[in-house]
């Protein structure tokens, strides 16, 4: 079954009218790992940002983004602050961002579960410590009891996805997830991603500029230019069978990145 299905969506900017996203259509079998792949540039967050409706005014935004058989597009502000969080989680190339620096993870975590989930305090609390010990982090008391600005962004990073995975959304988007990170900890990112994806069969929709981690752990891929799909395929498919001239760019030059990567998961 289809869990997402964005349907000839275009982008503009209302002042100056320029496009940004020219009418692209793709979707999301349920379970599946979609990956994005595309230069600085091509139109992969506002896609992400399109999904989530939290594009600002200054977009004119057509089209269809199918989730659950609702247009998203359609839906009031309330409704799609029930669907972000409990149904769509997003995490964020810096997780720096995503957390309020004026409180301990522990608050965080326990507020984000009363918001979305009927809970006592004290379940919120063994949720909060159960999702961490998911993500293979040691220490947890002492970690629930730091501020953001205490901990790694790799640790950061982690403690989102043990929040995406308490919540058990249907679909996570990850906006390059692991841009801000070092590449061992990337390695570490990405098998959790892993973890997420047969823990909750949640479906991922994964951007990147990153063919490297897009191999590891996508099913299909669109790659993006200029606000088009110029290609489309499986994994496999795209990298040993490319048609287009921009995947070959984005292949050949992303080739070494991608062998120093496998180095590193090897
Ligand atoms: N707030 C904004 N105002 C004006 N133009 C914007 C805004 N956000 C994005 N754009 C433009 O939209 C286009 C697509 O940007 P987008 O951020 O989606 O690219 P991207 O592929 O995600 O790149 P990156 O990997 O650098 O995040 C770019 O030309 C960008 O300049």
């Amino acid at each position: 079954m289809k869990i997402l299905e964005v349907k000839n969506l275009e982008i503009k900017l209302r002042e100056s009218n320029k496009e940004i996203i020219k009418n692209i259509s793709f979707s999301m079998e349920e379970n599946t790992c979609l990956g994005i792949l595309g230069e600085s540039g091509s139109g992969k967050s506002v896609t992400c940002k399109s999904i989530l409706n939290i594009l600002n005014k200054n977009f004119d935004v057509k089209g269809k983004i199918i989730f659950n058989g609702k247009n998203l597009l359609e839906c009031k502000e309330e409704e799609m602050r029930k669907i972000r969080g409990k149904e769509i989680c997003m995490i964020l190339q810096n997780p720096m961002t995503s957390f309020d620096p004026l409180y301990t993870i522990e608050n965080q975590m326990i507020e984000t579960f009363l918001e979305h989930k009927n809970f006592s305090q004290q379940e919120a609390v063994n949720l909060a410590k159960e999702s961490l010990e998911k993500m293979r982090l040691k220490d947890i008391d002492s970690i629930l009891k730091k501020y953001p600005h205490e901990l790694s962004g790799g640790m950061l990073q982690r403690i989102m996805i043990a929040i995406a995975i308490a919540l058990k959304p249907k679909l996570i988007i990850a906006d390059e997830p692991t841009t801000a990170i070092d590449s061992l900890n990337q390695k570490d990112i990405i098998e959790e991603f892993k973890i997420l994806k047969n823990e909750i069969n949640a479906s991922i929709l994964f951007v990147t500029h990153d063919l490297g981690i897009l191999s590891y752990l996508a099913d299909n891929l669109i790659v993006m230019q200029n606000g088009k799909i110029v290609e489309r395929g499986t994994t496999s498919e795209i990298i040993n069978n490319y048609k287009h001239e921009h995947t070959n760019f984005l292949i050949e030059t992303r080739r070494a990145l991608m062998k120093k990567f496998k180095e590193v998961a090897d």
